[in-house]
């Protein structure tokens, strides 16, 4: 579960970013968070990460309020959420299974755990067989579904992604939501960040958009919406 308790967000050139968030997200749910360039999104996202603390306000994420989180837990606090953007974020040097695998050893997974735990996440996102191959003998679609298992590896309650389709072609992002999709409904719950007015339509999921810091609108089976559509 996560909870946004009165949550703003002013950043050292004065810029209100958040203003008074209140929002509660239930475990296993599916929310977009929409809005146009500069509404808040990133600022949001970066709090849940604890990379950014609220100016005022509380987060609570899965029982753990935020504010308590010393800075050496951060990283244990981390592994309670799986992180996917739109540039992959891979390392180039590594291959596909050095990728996933590096997630682990971070955490000092032992040697076991993660021969046990690769090999499972990338048959989940069906990339078993290109274990060898490094992010740039890789097709975008499938950089995306390495970053993905990276994201799943340490069996996070919670998967953030912020626009993970926006280097993607049509066909692609569609089989990426698909992937997600599935992943939401094995009971992680998922907030993607996304401009993808398309997907977000189709889906049918919750909708929390975001303007100028505020929340405008929250939706369950939801849609983009864009004022000028109307017009
Ligand atoms: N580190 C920072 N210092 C000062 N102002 C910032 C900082 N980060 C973001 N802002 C400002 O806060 C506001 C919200 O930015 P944020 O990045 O959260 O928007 P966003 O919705 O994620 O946009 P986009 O869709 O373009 O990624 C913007 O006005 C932005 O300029």
């Amino acid at each position: 579960m996560i909870e946004f308790k009165n949550v703003s967000k002013v950043y050292n050139n004065n810029v209100k970013a958040l203003n008074d968030i209140n929002v509660t997200i239930e475990r296993g749910e599916f929310v977009f968070l929409v809005g146009p360039s500069g509404a808040g999104k990133s600022t949001f996202i970066k709090m849940l990460l604890k990379e950014i603390e609220p100016s005022t306000g509380s987060l609570v994420v899965n029982s753990t309020t935020l504010s308590e989180v010393k800075r050496r837990e951060v990283p244990y606090y981390r592994r309670k959420i799986g992180m996917i953007f739109q540039d992959f974020r891979l390392i180039p040097t590594l291959n596909v299974y050095e990728n996933v695998a590096f997630a682990m050893r971070v955490v000092e997974a032992s040697p076991k755990e993660i021969r046990k735990r690769v090999p499972m996440v990338l048959s989940l996102v069906g990339l078993s067989h290109k274990y060898k191959m490094f992010p740039s003998e890789l097709s975008g679609g499938e950089q995306q579904r390495v970053s993905i298992a990276r994201a799943l590896v340490n069996n996070p309650q919670v998967l953030i992604a912020d626009e993970p389709t926006g280097n993607l072609d049509p066909e692609t992002a569609h089989e990426i939501m698909a992937l997600i999709d599935d992943i939401n409904k094995a009971g992680t719950t998922v907030l993607m960040a996304t401009h993808a007015k398309e997907i977000v339509n189709n889906m049918k999921k919750r909708v929390i958009a975001i303007e100028k810091g505020e929340i405008v609108r929250d939706e369950k089976r939801g849609r983009y919406e864009d004022e000028n559509e109307y017009i």
